[in-house]
């Protein structure tokens, strides 16, 4: 359904997510920004809060108030888990698409999100029938759905770098390994000792080895894309940058040396717009996607011959959070994919 103007609501205008929502849709062709919604700014102009958005955003926040929002045509959740799901139930009866940042939409298994999340499913209904937004795998579904659960962050980075080798079933699916880095953004823009600079500048460390919200999800993911069972260990560090994820991604060769991975991967990316395979032998860097929808991926083997490598990179908040948001809003509105989402990243 193309139409000039598609009506979007905000909830949750004041995080990272929702600021970069807003930073993505003020220049979107049919998209146009008509609720923005805090708790704990309402009655503020958004430009007051994000000077960045001077000039581009006038609008000022108000509180999430459901009746409101039926109004809209399209509504993004960019915040915390539990909050969509007490809301999309009215939103979809009234015919409002639905895009939740969050992971309350992202399971298909509600005891699997209550055991990770502790939270019982408002609306395990429409739970059942929310698509999972990941554009490369599931493109044809997120059309149509109603609700869509954008993925988390580290499972897009993880999921786009294992995808061509678990499809082709060339790696044994039971010892995967994902050593993954994120900058300080992903943990949102709430105050919290671990944020602050002098907890986090000049350090590295990893966090959540015993168990990671994400590693479900991850599993989830790839289970599907290897049609059977895999075992992962994921291991997330936070690294002292504002935005970025990096993912470096170990596998075993079933037959080493069968396969030519480098044209493995660039073919099942031939006709993706927002996931650059880089010629073989190189290393990705976070800064070279900051800013932009794009996963950018290199492919090795390392010298046993045997082990696969894959780097995979992206923006936490763009192709990790809002611009993979805006990417499923386009293809649920029947738009170009990439409306609003090109722009070369910003480096240095
Ligand atoms: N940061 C990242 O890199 C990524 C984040 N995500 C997910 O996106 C979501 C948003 O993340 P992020 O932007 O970082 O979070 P922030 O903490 O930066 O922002 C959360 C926003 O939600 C609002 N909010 C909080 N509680 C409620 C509530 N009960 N009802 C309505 N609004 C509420 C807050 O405003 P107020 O309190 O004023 O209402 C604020 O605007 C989270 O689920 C996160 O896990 C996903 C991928 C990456
Ligand atoms: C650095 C940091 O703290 N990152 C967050 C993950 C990012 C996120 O927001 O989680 P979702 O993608 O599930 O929404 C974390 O590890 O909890």
């Amino acid at each position: 359904m193309l139409r000039a103007v598609i009506k979007v609501g905000i909830v949750g205008g004041t995080g990272y997510t929702g600021a970069e929502l807003l930073r993505i849709l003020v220049r979107h062709p049919h998209a146009q920004v008509v609720m923005l919604t805090s708790r704990q700014e309402a009655g503020r102009r958004a430009d007051q809060l994000f000077p960045q958005l001077r000039g581009h955003c006038a609008l000022a926040f108000e509180p999430p108030d459901v009746t409101r929002l039926c109004a809209c045509d399209a509504v993004f959740f960019a915040t915390p888990h539990g909050t969509a799901m007490q809301m999309a139930p009215a939103l979809v009866d009234a015919g409002v698409r639905v895009i939740d940042l969050s992971a309350d939409f992202r399971f298909a298994d509600p005891a699997v999100f209550k055991r990770w999340y502790g939270l019982d499913h408002a609306c395990p209904q429409l739970l059942a029938e929310a698509v999972y937004g990941l554009p490369e795998v599931n493109r044809a579904r997120i059309r149509t759905a109603r609700v869509v659960g954008n993925p988390g962050c580290y499972p897009t980075a993880v999921q786009l770098g294992y995808l061509p080798l678990l499809e082709a079933g060339l790696v044994d699916c039971d010892t995967l390994i994902a050593d993954c880095k994120s900058g300080v953004s992903g943990a949102g823009r709430e105050a919290k000792l671990g944020s602050m600079f002098s907890e986090v500048a000049d350090s590295l460390k990893a966090y959540g080895v015993g168990g990671h919200r994400h590693w479900p999800e991850i599993v989830q993911g790839l289970t599907r894309m290897a049609g059977s069972a895999i075992g992962l260990s994921f291991v997330p560090h936070l690294v002292p940058m504002v935005r970025g994820i990096h993912a470096t991604l170990y596998a075993r060769l079933h037959r080493p040396g069968a396969a030519d991975l480098q044209a493995l991967f660039e073919r099942r990316y031939a006709s993706e717009p927002f996931v650059d395979v880089l010629a073989s032998g190189d290393h990705p860097e976070t800064r070279g996607v900051r800013g932009s929808n794009v996963c950018r991926i290199a492919v090795h083997v390392a010298p046993d011959g045997r082990t696969v490598i894959v780097l995979s990179v992206i923006d936490n908040l763009v192709k990790g959070a809002s611009g993979q948001a805006v990417q499923n809003f386009n293809l649920m509105f029947g738009l170009d994919e990439t409306l609003g989402l090109v722009s070369p990243p910003l480096s240095p």
